[in-house]
């Protein structure tokens, strides 16, 4: 520590970084970034820690001369400038397992969203279809929780909290992730399945991969032509994990029944972006939140105590938790995340 004090510069805004009342202790003294009027040069010399988000770190904030660490209040490092971070020899810690409660009751309120075909029902209320709508929305798309198979596509902190809602419903539930965790399948009674056979049979797909050049796009024209016409695909990793261009074209030609979107590529959605651009009868079998799924005011509080109990320990020469290696995992940056 430089002096007693350690120099945090924030790029979570002050009213957001305070809510929940953080212990922020007195020696921790923390700046402010502003897009409006930008510290530079000799202004950012002091700082020792950057705090992020999801937002990019601009490049000037990562040369500064005294930075040691860049602490995220997110699980996501997907706009982790990592040659820049490698260079500089910065120690990078996310923030994982703090929001994946406040995700997987989303992914829950998506899933159930669409086995009572939500969307169609209110339009066909408000639509003076009262009566029809009863016959007309019955059949293999309105489900029990109980009937379906779900398969959940990585299973992290997100991916374990989801399957622990789930199950009590009694769903069968597949998963396929990177690693297979033999103590969790059998705790919660999950079957591991490979992708490709996981997305044939699910009658509701649940995604929750971080974005790395492996995952990008994973999601395409190939494997939505696997799924069933019925199936439900809900994702809350990274936008650029699904084809968006690809998954428009599945919902409007129904080659899938429905899709519950918390994140998206770019973000913010532009307007012509093909998701918005679909008619109201497709929209009626979406469901887009704007990447607010880890953002409940608990899961907030969490995120940002987390963050700074690691920053203190970074200043009191503990070893931080969660350091990221950029050595054996490779994470794009080339596509708009915020
Ligand atoms: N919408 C929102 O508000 C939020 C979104 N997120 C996003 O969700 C992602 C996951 O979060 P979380 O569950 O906390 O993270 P975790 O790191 O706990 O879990 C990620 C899981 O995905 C697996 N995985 C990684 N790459 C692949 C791949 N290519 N194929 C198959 N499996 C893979 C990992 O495997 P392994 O065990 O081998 O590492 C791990 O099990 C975050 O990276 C972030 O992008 C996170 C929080 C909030
Ligand atoms: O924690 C994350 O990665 C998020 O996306 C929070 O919004």
């Amino acid at each position: 520590m430089n002096n007693a004090s350690f120099h945090v510069l924030s790029l979570i805004p002050k009213d957001r970084l305070l809510v929940g009342n953080p212990m922020i202790p007195e020696w921790m003294k923390i700046a402010y970034w502003d897009d409006v009027n930008p510290l530079l040069g000799d202004q950012l010399s002091k700082f020792q820690a950057v705090l992020g988000g999801g937002t990019p770190i601009p490049y000037e904030v990562l040369s500064a001369t005294s930075l040691e660490m860049i602490q995220l209040v997110s699980a996501g490092y997907d706009r982790i400038d990592r040659e820049a971070v490698v260079e500089k020899g910065l120690v990078v810690c996310n923030n994982p397992g703090a929001n994946a409660p406040a995700v997987a009751e989303h992914m829950l309120m998506m899933l159930l969203y669409f086995a009572r075909r939500a969307g169609e029902a209110q339009a066909m209320v408000y639509n003076g279809q009262f009566s029809n709508a009863r016959m007309d929305l019955m059949g293999p798309r309105l489900r029990n929780l109980s009937e379906m198979t779900i398969g959940i596509i990585g299973l992290g902190a997100i991916g374990q909290c989801f399957a622990e809602l789930v199950r009590p419903f009694g769903s069968k539930i597949l998963y396929y992730s990177r690693t297979r965790n033999a103590s969790v399948e059998e705790k919660l009674g999950l079957l591991y399945s490979e992708l490709d056979a996981i997305v044939q049979v699910a009658d509701a797909v649940a995604v929750a991969l971080p974005l790395t050049e492996q995952s990008y796009q994973l999601f395409d024209a190939r494997l939505f032509a696997l799924m069933k016409p019925t199936a439900i695909l809900i994702n809350v990793g990274r936008g650029g994990v699904v084809d968006h261009q690809a998954l428009a074209n599945a919902l409007v030609t129904k080659q899938i029944y429905a899709a519950g979107l918390d994140v998206f590529d770019p973000e913010p959605l532009p307007p012509d972006h093909p998701l918005l651009l679909v008619d109201d009868e497709v929209r009626q079998r979406m469901l887009l939140s704007p990447h607010l799924a880890g953002l409940t005011q608990c899961a907030w509080a969490t995120m940002i105590q987390n963050a700074i109990d690691n920053l203190v320990r970074h200043a009191i020469d503990q070893r931080p938790q969660h350091v990221l290696s950029f050595v054996n995992e490779s994470t794009t940056t080339t596509h708009q995340i915020v």
